[in-house]
């Protein structure tokens, strides 16, 4: 990893955009199998109590602990922050060095509801996919369009807040309201921000991802996948593994914590 963060490559906005709600980028293949076995065994060599069980997934905190007031933060280990910093360096957009990761695991039927991120983080996300492949939904905001969205069962970092002044025509708003899918695969780096963080819920179907196939049809997919319904054996998935994600942010007022734990 350390020879890729040494050549400086900048991800070209541009060129990563996917769909047509401002901005979500997805860059397939950003780090190597070899760096994904890396950062498995480091993920599975933290201890057992670093694992918070949640009903449809698992999760590791680090950085620190996240409140509406800010972080009481803590240092992320060296493995963490190689690939932090190269996500920063990289993308360029963010204000800052990354200093929050929450790592997720989801068995093949788990699943995150549709939610949008906590107020305390700078409204940019980059979630980088190891193991399985999976299928990432946004849907806008219920204030937008008036229709009931389950949005419980994330953890308790993340809530709804509600946008404020919306002023637009139906025909506006069925153009920039669609809801879109994305195919996370292994190894890729999505990044998301703008509209599609502050206006767009996101979240992971609990359900395997073969069922997601056909009952979608894959018909807002903006990323990854061939979805020609003559697409050979090649292009059929199925989720049968373990996914881990990481997921990286910046908090930006930061209180260092007294007690070190
Ligand atoms: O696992 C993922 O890809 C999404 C996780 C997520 O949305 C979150 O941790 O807020
Ligand atoms: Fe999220």
């Amino acid at each position: 990893m350390e020879e890729i963060v040494s050549s400086e490559k900048v991800i070209a906005s541009n060129e990563f955009v996917v769909g047509s709600v401002p901005t979500v980028l997805y860059i397939p293949d950003y780090i190597t199998a070899a760096e994904e076995d890396q950062l498995l065994n480091n993920i599975y060599q933290a201890p057992i109590s670093k694992w918070k069980s949640l009903k449809n997934r698992r999760l590791q905190n680090w950085g620190g602990v996240v409140h509406e007031k800010g972080l009481l933060a803590q240092d992320l280990p060296p493995w963490l922050k190689l690939v932090t910093n190269r996500i920063y360096e990289e993308s360029r957009l963010f204000p800052s060095a990354i200093n929050h990761v929450l790592i997720n695991e989801y068995l093949p039927d788990q699943g995150i509801m549709p939610h949008q991120d906590g107020p305390a983080y700078v409204p940019v996300v980059a979630i980088l996919s190891l193991g399985s492949p999976v299928v990432m939904d946004f849907v806008p905001h219920p204030s937008f369009c008036g229709t009931p969205t389950d949005i419980s069962g994330n953890n308790n970092e993340d809530i709804i807040s509600k946008p404020e002044n919306i002023e637009m025509s139906s025909g506006e708003y069925l153009s920039e309201y669609c809801p879109f899918s994305v195919a996370l695969m292994p190894r890729s780096l999505l990044i998301f921000k703008d509209k599609a963080y502050s206006d767009f819920l996101h979240g992971i179907k609990i359900v395997s991802f073969s069922d997601m196939m056909s009952e979608a049809q894959l018909a807002h997919m903006v990323s990854g996948l061939n979805i020609d319904g003559e697409a050979g054996d090649d292009n059929v998935i199925h989720r049968t593994a373990t996914r881990v994600s990481l997921t990286c942010r910046v908090v930006t007022k930061v209180h260092k914590h007294l007690i070190k734990l």
